[in-house]
């Protein structure tokens, strides 16, 4: 017999799934949930089952009215657009699904059924709920001023701790939360976003009465890692004391900070009924956490505490649903109470400076300004229509050569140095504008050279590689790059931080990395280059984005070389991912 919850039966979802834009567990999901809850109009299924696909492109609800728009792309690719036709018209949609057993109507109430409506916005209820978790709480905590500073104390501080090296943004960043429960500390990559965080501590650890607890934690471990590190390496010019302190903090992953445990009622063992006991809860690379974990770390925060969100809004969106950073920055101003206090650090004080204007100008989004600027001849970012014209040849036989060199040699600092000089950056995984085929590529220009390795070998010196694993017993994260050197006793892969040694491997022990002689911008982000080139797709790929081009240029210290055409370039810096939640207007 037939289920019918559970076959594709003719029909509306059948049609969408025909043209490419609903994947069989979204058809699947609906129909089941229609079957359970007596709704057999496929027009409200289609909604259910958009919401569904609505996840999966990293948004929180479908917005009803941009149904046509919504994509799912993911790193590799994009699937289909849902044909227009195939959509009821919109005040009929709205209505049918308003009156729906599947779908709890309007804000209020605990609803007990999978969808809510809301306005243009259909939720999932899970996802209604998580919403509502981080704006509740951020309401209630932008609200509620923490226990008042010593305004002398704050002055000496100020004094003390910010009359040097820092700029007018930093210093605002620096003493806003000893005012207020919750702030945000925003900027691209160089903007100094950890030279503050170590100011911004200090200033605290100065006039809250102590001793003062403080929790460090990021989205993955490869970013607390960086974050412990570089906040130490900020300590240097601190008071003794201060820098002693603050050097002494240890970052870990938000998990791991709420206490994960598996199985339990709790997903974590802190939460509202057990909360954190730190006074103040840093967390760097924000952009990265989507609005479950948000939900989850808000509600384990003592009402107390002070909470430091850092991070880079304009880069590329969790991959999970939700862009909570994004939204918290691009919330309207409220007409009651104060706002969530936004600092957003604006000079580059890492990259070139043609870099960071041009960056700035593809953030705002404005393409005339980009393609003026790069076609003035500005020195460190250029614009070619193909490799060829270029000398991206030459560069990496180059630098892929001087790693090899080194790593036979054994000489690591160099071979480390060579990693980091240039990358060679793709918004696909596949295609001809893709990582498989570049990289391929490139080991063809590298063996044209003489670099004389067997590239059926997966293990040569000079390799260099991405781990795609975290695996902290060998202190190695997801993201984390390094390069496969000779030793006495055999093969190492090495693993650097600022040009030195970290730590090396067996590469017999490695068992999840890629060989990176180009890499995806996903991959990438998080990771600065010397040097960086770009390979553009055309216009009409769906990856070809603001925050992507933005992503790939911050990546270099010195040089950008972007390859592809000057319409790719105005439409990536035209094309801004959006993702639909309805966060930022209820805040
Ligand atoms: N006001 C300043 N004066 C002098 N140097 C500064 C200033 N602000 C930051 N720097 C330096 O600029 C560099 C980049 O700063 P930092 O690492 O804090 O940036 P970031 O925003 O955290 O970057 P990323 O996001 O890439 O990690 C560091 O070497 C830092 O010491």
């Amino acid at each position: 017999m037939i289920d019918p919850a559970t076959s594709l039966r003719p029909g509306l979802l059948a049609d969408v799934h025909l043209a490419g834009a609903l994947s069989w567990a979204d058809v699947h999901v609906a129909q089941k949930l229609g079957h359970l809850f007596g709704e057999s109009d496929q027009r409200v299924q289609l909604g259910l089952a958009l919401a569904v696909r609505a996840l999966r492109a990293g948004s929180t609800c479908l917005e009803l009215s941009h149904a046509h728009e919504l994509s799912v792309v993911t790193e590799d690719e994009a699937d289909a657009l849902v044909p227009v036709e195939l959509l009821p018209p919109l005040e009929l949609w709205r209505e049918l699904l308003a009156a729906s057993p599947l779908v709890t109507l309007g804000p209020d109430g605990l609803g007990q059924r999978p969808l809510r409506l809301v306005g243009d916005l259909l939720y999932l209820e899970r996802y209604w709920q998580e919403e509502s978790v981080v704006a509740e709480q951020l309401r209630t905590r932008r609200a509620s001023a923490p226990a008042p500073v010593s305004a002398e104390l704050l002055d000496a501080a100020d004094r003390e701790l910010l009359s040097e090296r820092v700029d007018a943004d930093q210093r605002l960043a620096a003493l806003a939360p000893a005012l207020a429960s919750v702030t945000v500390v925003a900027g691209g990559p160089g903007t100094g976003k950890t030279h503050t965080l170590a100011r911004l501590l200090a200033v605290l650890l100065r006039v809250l009465p102590g001793p003062v607890s403080i929790a460090l934690a990021a989205p993955t471990g490869k970013a607390a890692m960086r974050m412990q590190e570089a906040l130490a390496g900020e300590t240097a010019d601190l008071p003794a004391d201060l820098g002693a302190e603050l050097g002494r903090l240890q970052a870990t992953t938000i998990h791991r900070l709420l206490g994960w445990v598996p199985g339990g009622r709790h997903r974590f063992a802190h939460h509202a009924g057990n909360p954190l006991p730190h006074d103040i809860v840093v967390i760097d690379e924000t952009s990265m956490v989507n609005v479950t974990l948000m939900a989850r770390l808000l509600e384990a925060l003592r009402p107390q505490a002070r909470l430091v969100l850092v991070g880079d809004p304009d880069q590329l969106a969790p991959v999970e649903a939700g862009a909570v950073l994004a939204d918290i920055v691009a919330a309207p101003v409220p007409d009651q109470g104060p706002a969530v206090p936004v600092v957003r650090l604006r000079r580059n004080h890492r990259s070139r400076a043609a870099i960071a204007t041009v960056a700035e100008a593809v953030r705002v989004g404005d393409p005339d300004q980009v393609v003026e600027l790069i076609e003035s001849g500005l020195d460190g970012i250029t614009l070619a229509g193909s490799a060829a014209q270029t000398g991206l040849r030459q560069t990496v036989t180059e630098s892929g050569l001087a790693m090899i060199d080194a790593a036979r040699a054994g000489r690591v600092a160099d071979a480390l140095a060579a990693v980091d000089q240039h990358r060679l950056l793709c918004a696909h995984r596949s295609g001809p504008f893709g990582v498989a085929l570049w990289s391929r590529q490139v080991e063809d220009w590298l063996l044209a050279a003489g670099a004389g390795f067997d590239p059926f070998d997966t293990w040569y010196p000079g390799r260099p590689v991405l781990v795609t694993q975290n695996n902290p017993e060998l202190g190695v994260f997801n993201g984390d790059t390094g390069v496969v050197v000779a030793a006495d006793d055999g093969l190492r892969v090495c693993f650097g931080r600022g040009g030195q040694l970290h730590h090396d491997v067996s590469p017999f022990l490695l068992d999840s990395v890629q060989t990176i002689h180009a890499m995806t911008v996903h991959k990438a982000q998080g990771s600065q280059f010397e040097q960086v080139s770009v390979i553009l797709p055309t216009p009409d790929s769906p990856l070809l984005t603001r925050q992507l081009l933005y992503t790939a240029i911050t990546r270099a210290k010195s040089g950008v070389t972007l390859i592809g055409s000057v319409e790719s370039l105005r439409h990536a810096v035209v094309n801004s991912a959006q993702r639909a939640s309805g966060l930022a207007g209820r805040l």
